[in-house]
């Protein structure tokens, strides 16, 4: 079974309510409840063994990262989050002080954007905790920050760094090594603890218009996702694409491109808009010290995701990155 290949088959064609706008197939649902504003609405599940380990990430790490990962889809519609409702499995491991850390880690990060919890479940489960976040934003009825909005001659983007979030994760479970102790802190934290890019989104949310998709399952996978509901062709350079200085010192180049291109979970944006308004994109975020990196165009010429090496060989990125039943 394939992930996207499952999802695809549980689309409708049609709603019963005129006002969704926006079904199952980008980071939210969009439907419309007031002239000026529409509610956007998404749910990621994170799993024991599968997102998480015990061994090497606390309570509030666990908690700050399933509530950061749906704020990310939320970013990625340009749309602020509002309100969030939590449903946790619990198996017996777990003692009750730990999951109130976690839901600590969680009220942590929704302090910062004033959120409320308004509700969840409790059950119990065999083996391994599951926590489910559910979170309701808000985006300017005239904003569709959609994976389907590229057009041929767009500019590609990418804010932040990628990357840093898997090699993060290689070196928590010491597949790697690596001597430099802030550089190695830093990538960590960036996969503990990634930071939502709602600010970013924001920004992006009032250009004409740009297709969006945050970094869940990795650079290679959302730009076929973007590809795919575009129709469209699309060219990166891998000599732009931006590494921090941490990740840089870790890789050969070999592990690179698997930590960059394939290994997920960075939750930065990566997007298209036109020229014109990547111009005014990138000089606005550069007043407001945002970073956000011109990485590629879209091509009508093809339509699938390519990559011009640092040899200037091109070569085609498949949608290998993170795919549940596909490990
Ligand atoms: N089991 C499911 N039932 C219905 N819709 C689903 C299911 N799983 C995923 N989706 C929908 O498919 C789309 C893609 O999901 P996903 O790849 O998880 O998005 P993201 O990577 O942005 O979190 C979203 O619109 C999501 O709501
Ligand atoms: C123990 C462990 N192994 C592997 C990973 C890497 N990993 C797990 S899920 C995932 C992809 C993102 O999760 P998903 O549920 O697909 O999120 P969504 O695309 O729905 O936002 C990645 C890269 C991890 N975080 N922890
Ligand atoms: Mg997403
Ligand atoms: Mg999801
Ligand atoms: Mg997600």
């Amino acid at each position: 079974m394939d992930e996207f290949d499952f999802i695809n088959k549980l689309k409708s064609s049609c709603h019963f309510h005129q006002d969704v706008k926006v079904g199952i197939g980008d980071d939210a649902a969009v439907y419309k409840t007031s002239e000026h504003t529409h509610q956007v609405v998404c749910v990621d599940t994170m799993v024991e063994g599968v997102h998480f380990l015990k061994h090497v990430s606390t309570p509030e790490e666990i908690g700050y990262k399933a509530l950061a990962v749906n704020i990310s889809d939320i970013a990625a519609m340009g749309a602020i989050p509002l309100y969030y409702l939590v449903s946790i499995a619990i198996p017996s491991s777990w003692k009750e002080q730990e999951l109130l850390n976690l839901y600590q880690g969680m009220k942590e990060l929704a302090n910062e954007y004033e959120m409320d919890l308004l509700g969840g479940d409790t059950v119990s489960t065999a083996d391994k905790l599951v926590v489910t976040v559910t979170v309701i934003g808000e985006v300017n009825a005239n904003v569709q920050t959609l994976r389907s909005n590229a057009r041929d001659g767009d500019i590609v983007f990418v804010t932040g760094n990628v990357g840093d979030s898997s090699a993060g994760l290689a070196l928590l479970l010491e597949h790697v090594t690596l001597n430099n102790k802030s550089h190695k802190e830093y990538l960590i934290q960036r996969h503990k603890r990634p930071t939502p890019r709602v600010k970013e989104g924001q920004f992006i949310a009032k250009l004409e218009r740009a297709s969006l998709n945050d970094i869940s399952d990795g650079l290679a996978s959302e730009l076929n996702e973007i590809s795919e509901a575009s129709q469209l062709g699309i060219t990166i350079n891998e000599a732009d694409l931006p590494i921090s200085e941490a990740l840089l010192e870790l890789g050969t180049s070999h592990e690179l491109n698997k930590w960059v291109l394939f290994g997920g979970e960075d939750f930065e944006l990566v997007g298209t808009t036109s020229q014109e308004s990547w111009e005014k994109l990138r000089n606005e975020c550069e007043d407001q010290s945002i970073s956000v990196t011109k990485i590629g165009t879209v091509t009508s010429d093809h339509s699938s995701v390519r990559m011009v090496t640092k040899d200037h060989n091109t070569i085609t990125l498949e949608k290998s990155g993170y795919n549940h039943f596909k490990r």
